[in-house]
């Protein structure tokens, strides 16, 4: 991976603690809102990605590239893949049911996607100091022994829930995280 010094967790980042509400290993995480565009069931066009945690700190998933998935005909668009990257990146950090957000996402492609392509995807954690997270994902093409068409490494951010309340869609959220309290 080639990841800045932005993304590499610095000297004395400690492992994640994962949290003991969290899916256990063999668990599967579930979606976190029903119309987000990685994970939501009720997305349309979305990439419908359900993950499972191998062993309680990492993720593991797969993404079947569709046809409205496309930039170059036939090919997955670079964002699209990014957007998988982000997603079980988010859904890694998660793990330590800390609501965290994307400050920095950093992609590498080294395979193009033909449209059909399952890609298996994985990510995991580095390493945290203070409120930032390091993370890395990659997806393989066809097996999750298969060559890496895709890689990242990523800077999360620990937020609170008033980041969600203040910045979206209250309701949305009060109505599918009823058990957090949301003060905005
Ligand atoms: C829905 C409810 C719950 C479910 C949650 C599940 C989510 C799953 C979601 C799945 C979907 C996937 C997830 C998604 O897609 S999340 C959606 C995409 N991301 C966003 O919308 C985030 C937008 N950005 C912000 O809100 C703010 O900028 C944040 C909160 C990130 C920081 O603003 P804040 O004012 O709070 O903090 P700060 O500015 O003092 O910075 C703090 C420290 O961080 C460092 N820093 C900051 N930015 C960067 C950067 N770009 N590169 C390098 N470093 C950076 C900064 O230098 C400082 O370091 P230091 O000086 O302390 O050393």
């Amino acid at each position: 991976m080639t990841r800045s010094t932005l993304t590499t967790p610095p000297p004395g980042a400690e492992p994640p603690k994962t949290h003991p509400d969290g899916p256990s290993a063999g668990g599967s995480l579930g979606s976190h809102f029903s119309r987000c565009f990685g994970c939501g069931d009720d997305h349309p066009t979305g990439l419908h990605i359900a993950a499972v945690t191998p062993d309680g700190a990492s993720v593991e998933a797969a993404f079947t590239v569709g046809e409205s998935h496309q930039g170059a005909p036939g090919l997955a668009h670079g964002g699209v893949l990014a957007s998988a990257m982000d997603e079980v990146i988010g859904m890694s950090i998660w793990l330590l049911r800390k609501p965290y957000v994307t400050a920095r996402l950093e992609t590498d492609y080294l395979l193009p996607v033909p449209v059909g392509t399952t890609l298996h995807l994985r990510a995991w954690c580095t390493g945290i100091a203070g409120r930032k997270a390091y993370l890395e994902a990659e997806g393989r093409v066809g097996a999750p022994g298969g060559p890496v068409a895709v890689r990242a490494a990523a800077l999360f951010i620990e937020v609170d829930m008033t980041h969600f309340a203040e910045h979206g869609d209250l309701a949305a959220l009060q109505a599918e995280h009823q058990d957090y309290e949301v003060n905005p």
